[in-house]
């Protein structure tokens, strides 16, 4: 079985080596990281940091620029290969739009993810939390962008806003897919020996991962599915485990992406993962995914 887990976007993906580890691991698929018209550095450091709970990052969008995973999505060998996402988060429409163009101009079989959630850019709004903006980039897109394309999604934490998100999306048919979640946007982690955050950028604040996240990335997967019928959802937040990914698949996942885990366990969490889902799958009678996907009881 092709395995449903691939990494999230901005973790083993950045540069060619990363990518090409994740095409050689047991992933069913892989994302590139965030990418935008020029490269960038992204934010100083130290910008990254785990805890026992999981991981809070304001990496600042660092990545090669377009091009550059635009001539990897060029060469990369689709007969043989997994799925192959391009993450594009743009620093403005026109940024984004420039970039959808090339990536269109050459009709590759990548899929392109435009990505509306960033949390850690300065003085930049995430655009999933301006809702008009974002149904007005989708247009701007849609207007010449005529293949399967998806989104990554901030979490939301009220059902209103996954009523008025839902009512957006389902407006482009050819947004095939949401990911949920991207990190929670600005969390603060403390140090408390040291009395101090943990990262640079923004004063401490910085996206959360890991085991912080996962109720909500559950919560964002299910709602979703409800309210999107004829798209699929990507599930993202919390997965360490088989059970993890299970409850993902059980909110309605179509496939799981693992972050903050990968990023310390390494592409052995691909392996592991995907076995622990195989035994509780075993051991619960299920034979195959859609035995169980979108199953999920209520009392
Ligand atoms: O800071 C980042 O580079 C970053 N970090 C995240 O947690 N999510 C994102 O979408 C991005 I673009």
């Amino acid at each position: 079985m092709t395995s449903p887990l691939y990494n999230a976007s901005g973790v083993m993906c950045r540069s060619v080596e990363d990518l090409e580890a994740m095409r050689a691991s047991s992933s069913g698929a892989l994302i590139t990281k965030s990418c935008t018209l020029e490269p960038r550095e992204g934010n100083p450091e130290p910008r990254y940091f785990v805890t026992p709970l999981g991981s809070i990052n304001s990496m600042g969008l660092p990545n090669y620029g377009y091009q550059y995973y635009l001539d990897y999505a060029e060469k990369y060998d689709y007969a043989n290969n997994k799925p192959l996402f391009i993450s594009i988060s743009g620093m403005s429409l026109a940024d984004n739009l420039t970039i959808i163009k090339a990536f269109h101009e050459r009709a590759l079989p990548c899929i392109l993810e435009v990505n509306l959630s960033c949390p850690n850019l300065p003085g930049k709004p995430q655009l999933g939390y301006d809702l008009p903006a974002a149904q007005h980039a989708l247009e701007k897109i849609c207007e010449f962008y005529d293949r399967p394309f998806g989104v990554k999604l901030p979490p939301y934490f009220d059902v209103s806003h996954f009523d008025q998100a839902a009512e957006v999306f389902n407006k482009f048919d050819l947004l095939k897919y949401v990911t949920c979640i991207n990190s929670v946007g600005n969390g603060l982690v403390i140090d408390v020996d040291a009395e101090s955050v943990v990262i640079k950028p923004k004063d401490g604040l910085g996206g959360l991962g890991g085991d912080y996240v996962l109720p909500t990335a559950l919560a964002n997967v299910r709602e979703f599915v409800r309210r999107l019928p004829g798209k699929q959802v990507v599930g993202c937040g919390g997965v360490k485990s088989g059970r993890e990914a299970f409850m993902h698949i059980l909110a309605g996942a179509t496939a799981v992406q693992v972050g903050s885990c990968l990023y310390e366990e390494g592409v052995g969490a691909f392996d592991r993962i995907a076995q622990e889902l195989k035994d509780l799958m075993a051991a619960k009678g299920y034979q195959k995914l859609s035995d169980f996907r979108g199953k999920l009881k209520t009392l």
